[in-house]
């Protein structure tokens, strides 16, 4: 905390709401932030054990109304003996049960249950909810139908304190503050994920082009992270979407979830900073690529605006290319195939076409691993160049510390030592090649492992960075015994 304090500066403003600035002058990578966070709240329709956080159908038998999966004993006493103390029949709790999401609204009126947590609960309220953007949209009407009313008919709420003044508006903010503040965290299951609510972290701005990290280790302990630096009076963005996805993706994400027209430099520019990340292929122009145009919503071409797409057109093959993908998953083949194919209408670095080369890349590292398939040379040069291609659009679109960007460049310099190793054990190159090679792919290895040596070392990128450690060490023993003056060695 004592880092927030001296580094940010909270201010206001109408289009924003509350952000932070910087209050002084930060160097790339210095810890802006570490907090725990208030709430820790299940997705959707996903019921978690309140102690350990796994999936359960199990509620705890003392109190009724917290999920507890069978391994755990109990969860917080506090909590567990005033839901316990409520009256209400068994139908009531079973109503009360039914709707997974109404546990994590059990954990905001728990706050506000608790003196000793009033504080907490009075700043969690502060929170943006957008109450007035959200009202009567689809999501009030399903939380209002799914969570509000078995909460007012179970006769819970006249039960707590003050109870009369819990009312729909105060309930609807309760799950507004969750949705627009909330940070998605993994949950224990691999591939799945819960949500953490934090009073600092939300107070972050966002920005498609951030210079602000987030990341949460095991504990659910968030660090926000400056990946450039940043001088003082400076707005500190974190991004609250994937980078990897478009500017029509990312900011209709932004705008459904979180209530908001993003108008950053990236979201402004046609070309997404000169990425082409959503451009289309001009079939009459060699070299011309169709954008948006932010102002007229019109697709037209950069070299020469008569050649247009009908936007329904865009929509349609992007939609379609989306399900080609999902469908074509796992299998090498198709996904090359169709890589081929949208290659006609897509440019290369458009968002799906990453996320094509981001599957094959992914596959090729399965099939580089098993040794017994034996690849040939071909494989891991094309992984090299779908590892190259991928990083020269993350260089442009996270210049600074980005663990995406250490990840790829790992993963570049892994299959460039594979390669060089094998091309020299079937004695194709020298030695005097592969230390050249290894030489290259030490400098790769080491500004990774820079760039991931800011992240908390109970992560998957903190892991990844404690291996790769080790694998530098190899390296560099591999290069001590090339470099030595041998002759059996160095021919
Ligand atoms: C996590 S909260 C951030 C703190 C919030 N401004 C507050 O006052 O509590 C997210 C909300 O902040 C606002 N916001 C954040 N970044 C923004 C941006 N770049 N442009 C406009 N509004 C933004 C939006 O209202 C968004 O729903």
């Amino acid at each position: 905390m004592e880092d927030f304090a001296n580094k940010c500066e909270l201010k206001e403003n109408e289009t924003m709401g509350r952000y932070l600035v910087a209050a002084v002058n930060i160097k790339a990578g210095e810890t802006l932030l570490l907090e725990q966070p208030l709430l820790l709240l299940a997705n959707n329709a996903d019921r978690r054990c309140c102690n350990c956080h796994q999936l359960t159908s199990t509620f705890c038998g003392k109190c009724r109304l917290m999920p507890l999966c069978a391994e755990c004993v109990d969860h917080h006493g506090l909590d567990c003996l005033r839901l316990a103390k409520l009256q209400l029949h068994v139908e009531q709790v079973q109503q009360l049960q039914a709707n997974a999401e109404i546990a994590n609204v059990l954990k905001f009126l728990l706050l506000r249950e608790h003196a000793e947590m009033h504080s907490w609960y009075e700043e969690l309220l502060q929170m943006e909810a957008h109450l007035a953007r959200r009202r009567d949209t689809e999501i009030w009407r399903t939380y209002q139908k799914q969570v509000i009313e078995p909460l007012q008919s179970a006769g819970l709420l006249l039960q707590l304190r003050n109870g009369s003044e819990i009312d729909e508006d105060l309930l609807q903010r309760m799950l507004g503050i969750a949705d627009i503040n909330g940070f998605e965290i993994r949950a224990p299951e691999s591939g799945s994920s819960m949500r953490g609510v934090y009073l600092r972290a939300g107070l972050f701005a966002h920005s498609c082009v951030p210079n602000v990290v987030a990341a949460i280790d095991e504990q659910h302990r968030i660090k926000l992270y400056a990946n450039r630096s940043i001088a003082a009076g400076e707005i500190l963005y974190n991004c609250y979407t994937n980078i990897m996805l478009g500017t029509d993706e990312r900011r209709q994400i932004l705008k459904i979830g979180k209530c908001f027209d993003c108008q950053c430099v990236r979201c402004l520019d046609p070309t997404e900073l000169g990425t082409h990340m959503s451009s289309f292929v001009c079939s009459h122009c060699a070299g011309g690529y169709i954008v948006k145009q932010p102002d007229s919503n019109a697709w037209q071409c950069l070299l020469n605006p008569e050649h247009m797409l009908n936007p329904e057109f865009v929509a349609s093959v992007v939609e379609r290319a989306k399900e080609e993908v999902f469908h074509a998953r796992d299998d090498i083949y198709r996904l090359e195939l169709l890589l081929a194919k949208l290659g006609r209408l897509l440019h290369g670095n458009h968002y799906i076409m990453l996320d094509l080369k981001q599957n094959i890349a992914s596959i090729l590292r399965q099939i580089l691993q098993n040794m017994a398939h034996r690849p040939s040379r071909k494989v891991y040069e094309r992984k090299i160049r779908l590892c190259q291609e991928i990083l020269l659009v993350l260089k442009v679109l996270v210049p600074g510390i980005s663990r995406l960007k250490a990840i790829a460049l790992y993963e570049l310099a892994n299959t460039q030592a594979e390669l060089a190793r094998k091309l020299f054990s079937e004695q194709e190159h020298t030695a005097a090649d592969l230390l050249g090679e290894l030489q290259q792919t030490e400098i790769m290895m080491r500004e990774s492992l820079r760039m991931l040596l800011y992240e908390p070392i109970c992560t998957p990128e903190g892991h990844l960075a404690r291996n790769m450690l080790r694998e530098l060490k190899e390296l560099q023993n591999d290069m001590k015994v090339l470099q030595q003056p041998n002759d059996d060695v160095i021919n």
